[in-house]
């Protein structure tokens, strides 16, 4: 579970504001959506659960623990898949899994059942002997969605995951997103797509400039539409309008 509570963060010494005190609370078991145009504070809000901003104020909690008080803890609670998957370019693709592996203390056995698992499913199994400079841009992201769920963690946080991947690829997180929801752990992540939050996600939340302006499920929103609006329209109607 993720609780968020008043939570605020500036940057440029208090001139930019990022997020404006916000409140959200995401359940064990959850797939949740975190939408907004770019700029809207989305990174920020996830970078500040994942224990690497600190807010200015607020607090937040994943499955009870305080990511600033206890961030190891919290820590080993989380698995993070960052916007942008720019990693150790000089170690193999194993190398770099056992390295995470090691970092959270997962035995041999339950970490190359992963490894074997996801690497088959995203099909990069051959490449894990190579170097990680040689990946492309795609391949890096599933070496990093691999290396997330390692630990196979209670709360899963993916900024932006779908960016970049094929449509196959796409498919195939999608159904580990689901699957990983269904076994009991919560999934927050962000998107700009109103389409892949509708057919993925139990619960959405609408970030603008830094405010939330929505919460709730995809139903709920549906029925705050005009007669034959699609949802894009109306999510474009919430974030565009002053
Ligand atoms: N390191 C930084 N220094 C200064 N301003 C920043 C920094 N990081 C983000 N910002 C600003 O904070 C605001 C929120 O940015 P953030 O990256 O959280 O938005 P986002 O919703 O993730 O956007 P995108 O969809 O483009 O990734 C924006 O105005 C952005 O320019």
């Amino acid at each position: 579970m993720i609780e968020i509570k008043n939570v605020s963060k500036t940057y440029s010494k208090g001139r930019i504001k990022a997020v404006k005190n916000i409140f959200l609370n995401v359940e064990k078991g959850e797939i949740f959506g975190f939408l907004g145009p770019n700029g809207a504070g989305k990174t920020t809000t996830i970078k500040m659960i994942a224990g690497i901003l600190k807010p200015d104020e607020g607090q937040i909690k994943v499955n009870g623990i305080d990511v600033v008080k206890d961030p190891i803890k919290a820590k080993m609670q989380i698995g993070y898949v960052p916007d942008n998957p720019e990693i150790f370019n000089r170690l193999t693709g194993i190398e770099y899994l056992n390295f995470i592996a090691d970092v959270y203390e997962v035995e041999d056995e339950k970490r190359y059942k992963k490894i074997n698992e996801l690497a088959e499913m995203f099909g990069i199994k051959d490449a894990l002997n190579s170097s990680i400079g040689s990946f492309s841009h795609g391949m890096k992201q599933k070496l990093i969605i691999i290396g997330s769920l390692i630990h196979d963690p209670p709360i899963w946080i993916l900024d932006e995951p779908l960016v970049g991947l094929d449509p196959k690829s796409a498919f195939i997180l999608k159904e580990i997103i689901k699957k990983h929801a269904k076994e009991g752990n919560t999934v927050f992540f962000s998107t700009h797509i109103m389409e892949i939050a509708e057919k993925l996600c139990d619960r959405i939340g609408i970030i603008k400039k830094g405010e939330i302006i929505f919460t709730g499920s995809i139903e709920e929103l549906r029925s705050l539409r005009k007669e034959n609006e699609s949802l894009e329209n109306l999510f474009l109607e919430l974030v565009e309008n002053e």
